[in-house]
């Protein structure tokens, strides 16, 4: 479990969030900040928009109403140069984010380099694969082919695509999800180094209760399109609201313990 950072600097606000999609209400009042420097990981059902409210930080999702400010900007006004500048600062590593099979572990690096780093040398994209490689233990894998490389090796080399940019904000969607216990161990274990080493800000969808007890700084818990509560790993165990508690039952918490 993690002490609770004092930053207090918000890098992401967000003011009454709606998103509907036709006649579904998803998001239907949510406010929350991300600090600077902070792990924040949000909760909730299957369903509840937990995807959906990262998809309108970056504005992949047009929100319906409410505010979005992220580095100070309203994503909402911008135009494409701008938000583009704003992306380029932000990391994803979605769940469905795969690697490109026809192409080596190097070049699946290069690749967000080139797009986003435009001016760099050889030398220096040679120095960032390596940098980044390291950073998640894996530079033996360079000359390697996705297919060759189990999965939670490729959640490792999707996380070195993401870092590799040296993104500010970085948005987890279900980082652990199809990986053993020692391997989403491993995993949560990397998103604190990433934090420390990038000094980045993240929030971390997940319904792996290991990695929150893990990662976690601040929790916020959605219910009903809204944030139902938040405050910190022990805040959140050994209340009487059975809804948290379905979270926080001992064998989801006890789960990966050694
Ligand atoms: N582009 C879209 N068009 C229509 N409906 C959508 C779209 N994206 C999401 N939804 C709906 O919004 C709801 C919330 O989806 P979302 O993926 O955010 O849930 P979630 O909380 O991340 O769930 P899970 O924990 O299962 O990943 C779902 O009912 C989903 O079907």
């Amino acid at each position: 479990m993690k002490k609770e950072t004092p930053n207090t600097e918000s890098v992401v606000a967000i003011r009454n969030l709606k998103k509907g999609f036709g006649p579904k209400e998803v998001l239907k009042d949510v406010s929350l900040d991300l600090k600077k420097q902070e792990n924040l990981v949000v909760l909730g059902k299957s369903g509840t928009g937990k995807s959906v409210l990262i998809k309108c930080i970056v504005r992949l999702l047009r929100a319906d109403a409410g505010e979005i400010s992220v580095f100070g900007e309203e994503i909402n006004g911008l135009d494409k140069p701008a938000l583009d500048d704003i992306r380029k600062r932000i990391g994803f590593l979605f769940q469905s984010a795969a690697l490109y099979d026809s192409m080596t572990v190097r070049e699946n690096l290069e690749f967000p380099l080139r797009r986003i780093r435009k001016g760099l040398s050889e030398q220096e994209i040679d120095q960032k694969v390596h940098d980044a490689l390291e950073n998640v233990g894996l530079v033996e894998a360079i000359d390697k082919m996705p297919s060759e490389l189990s999965g939670g090796m490729r959640k490792r080399i999707g996380l070195a695509r993401t870092i590799i940019v040296d993104p500010e904000i970085i948005l987890y969607d279900e980082p652990t999800t199809g990986l053993d216990p020692v391997t989403s161990n491993e995993i949560s274990i990397l998103i604190n180094e990433i934090q420390q080493k990038y000094k980045a800000s993240s929030i971390i969808i997940t319904h792996d209760m290991e990695c929150v007890r893990t990662v976690a700084d601040r929790i916020i818990m959605l219910k009903e399109g809204a944030v139902y509560k938040e405050g910190s790993f022990k805040e959140f165990q050994g209340g009487d609201d059975d809804y948290i508690n379905s979270f926080f039952k001992p064998q989801n918490t006890e789960l990966n313990k050694n």
